[in-house]
């Protein structure tokens, strides 16, 4: 099967990431590639990392131009992709890598936004419980963000099982500077990122907050509150996201000091983060991308770069009764582009794994 796909926004960081992967998928031919004020550019000089495209022209990213395909990827501002959308035919698989259809609640999209909710589409996330079956067949789908992938990831097995209390999450993440976009900006200079790292978003203003927020009540059955702070670190690409939550007094009754939620005996301790760590990995056993590391090994960017892995690590602090999961990801890849391709996958019956990389670029 040959199938059709053509990628907007493809002068910026998310549409060359989504051509470097649909260049090498086996099922995929590309069509058109649009662009905005490159529209008219030969995409070699934009992206000169795509050596087998570098002779395609970007095209102007119209509803004409898109249609036609039986994939349309939009790597667009947000915003920019729910017009296009709604005039693209309904039989046509439309994968957003913006937010504009990941927000269920409007009023959460209103605030955050400061636009009209476009809707909902199903969430591109198929390793979060129930969302692969909502992807097989879908022909709209939004991709998650990139801070959202790697905390959801981190925090939703403990929250299906259970295991972690809903009102004391606190999320921390180190992003590199592709997380924003290719277009300058005077915070992402060399000479204010380079050996500096800074936060930014700080008090529950980043508007990732309601998208974690929304994936994690899903998995939890309940309303989950998460304090997230995203910081820049110095580094092309690439999260961390360490993400703690206090684990349910169920679990933590086992240390046999009854004061026990901080004091407890090393036994009673060490039960607990055997259990914790089961849950982590019977959710990700079948996952093909997600590894929960040897005990002991813990996640680094490096190692997932340019690849659609995601490694995670779990520990219990019983002093503080907190579970700390590490998790790392390439913000392009299985952040962005190689979650939208994983997406396409399952939605038109495809390997899942197909067109994408498991193997990282190190040092
Ligand atoms: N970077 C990341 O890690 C992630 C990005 N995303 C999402 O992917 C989308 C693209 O992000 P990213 O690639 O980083 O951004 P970039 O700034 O690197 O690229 C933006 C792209 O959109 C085009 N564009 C700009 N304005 C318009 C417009 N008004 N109409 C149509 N096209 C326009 C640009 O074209 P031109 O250059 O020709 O002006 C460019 O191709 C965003 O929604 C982002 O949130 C999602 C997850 C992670
Ligand atoms: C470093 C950096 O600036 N990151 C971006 C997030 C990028 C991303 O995943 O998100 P969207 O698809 O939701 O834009 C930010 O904080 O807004």
């Amino acid at each position: 099967m040959t199938i059709s796909v053509a990628v907007s926004g493809a002068s910026g960081y998310a549409g060359g990431e989504l051509l470097r992967l649909l260049a090498s998928h086996p099922d995929v031919t590309i069509g058109a590639i649009t662009a905005h004020s490159n529209a008219g550019t030969r995409l070699g000089e934009l992206q000169p990392h795509l050596h087998s495209l570098a002779d395609r022209l970007l095209e102007e990213t119209t509803v004409q131009n898109l249609s036609g395909h039986d994939v349309v990827f939009l790597a667009l501002p947000h915003g920019a992709s729910a017009e296009i959308a709604r005039q693209l035919p309904a039989e046509t698989l439309v994968i957003d890598a913006g937010a504009d259809h990941r927000l269920e609640d409007p009023a959460a999209w209103e605030k955050f936004y400061g636009t009209a909710h476009a809707g909902t589409w199903p969430y591109g996330l198929p390793e979060l419980p129930g969302r692969r079956e909502r992807l097989r067949g879908a022909r709209r789908i939004a991709v998650p963000g990139c801070y959202p992938t790697s905390a959801l990831l981190a925090l939703a097995p403990g929250f299906a099982a259970g295991a972690l209390l809903p009102d004391d999450v606190v999320i921390v993440s180190a992003s590199g500077t592709s997380g924003a976009g290719k277009a300058a900006k005077v915070n992402l200079l060399g000479s204010e990122v380079m050996a500096s790292m800074s936060p930014y978003g700080v008090g529950g203003g980043h508007r990732h907050t309601p998208e974690i927020e929304q994936g994690l009540s899903a998995a939890a059955g309940t309303a989950v509150t998460v304090s997230f702070t995203p910081t820049l670190a110095p580094m092309s690409r690439g999260i961390l996201a360490t993400a703690t939550a206090k684990v349910a007094p169920e679990l933590l009754k086992e240390l046999v000091n009854t004061d026990a939620a901080t004091i407890g005996t090393e036994a009673g301790e060490a039960s607990i983060a055997a259990q914790l760590r089961r849950i982590w990995l019977d959710a990700y056993e079948d996952e093909p991308f997600v590894h929960v590391l040897p005990e002991g090994q813990w996640p680094a960017t490096k190692s997932v770069q340019g690849s659609n892995h995601v490694a995670i690590q779990i520990a219990f602090d019983a002093h503080a009764g907190r579970v700390i999961v590490c998790c790392a990801i390439d913000n392009l890849t299985k952040g962005t582009a190689g979650g939208a391709v994983q997406s396409m996958n399952i939605a038109l019956g495809l390997d899942e794994t197909s067109g994408l990389s498991f193997q990282g670029v190190a040092p």
